[in-house]
């Protein structure tokens, strides 16, 4: 992402462009698949990805101005940095938006999910999601068991879950992640 304050709904991208492969969002632990989200009510490919990875739990998330509760703070709260204790797992089921993730140099990566796209944020990855400029998303939110959505603000470095994260991406990484 660039360093502009400007509207965060705006792509942000760097000039000129500076791609992220799927390989070096991977080396975050970032996870994707790319679906047919018009049959995501009976689908085998989501249903084998759930039984696979423990998804048993699922509901669905409308957010715009005109369909979100509490739209204001919420979309507030979705945009400050924060880690989760469990993964954050969305599947875009209609709409797009940007998830954003801190890559080891503390630098944003911004990822822009549209229809189809499926994505886990890994637990304790700092992140933080916004509407696009077509201000709407609808979205499945998986996990396993019975759900937690508490966004645990940044800093959270002496976080156990934090730092299960970091260890994890510089075991598999053989590289730096810099600490704040
Ligand atoms: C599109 S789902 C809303 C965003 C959210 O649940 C979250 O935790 C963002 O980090
Ligand atoms: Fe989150």
């Amino acid at each position: 992402m660039d360093d502009s304050t400007e509207d965060q709904r705006l792509p942000h991208r760097q000039t000129p462009n500076k791609p992220v492969s799927a390989q070096e969002l991977a080396e975050l632990g970032v996870i994707q698949w790319h679906l047919d989200a018009d049959k995501y009510e009976n689908d085998p490919e989501l249903e084998k990805i759930r039984k696979d990875r423990g998804y048993n739990y699922h509901d669905i998330i409308d957010v715009s101005p005109d369909t979100l509760p509490e739209y204001e703070r919420k979309i507030k709260s979705f945009y400050e940095e924060h880690i989760h204790t469990d993964e954050e797992i969305r599947y875009c089921i209609g709409g797009s938006g940007y998830f954003d993730i801190r890559d080891s140099q503390d630098r944003w990566i911004r990822i822009w999910t549209k229809k189809g796209d499926m994505i886990v944020l890994p637990a304790g990855s700092y992140h933080r999601f916004t509407l696009d400029e077509n201000n709407y998303i609808k979205a499945m939110r998986l996990f396993v068991g019975e759900p937690v959505w508490t966004p645990y603000n940044r800093p959270q470095d002496d976080h156990p879950i934090r730092q299960l994260y970091v260890e994890s991406i510089l075991k598999s990484n053989a590289g730096t992640i810099t600490a704040h």
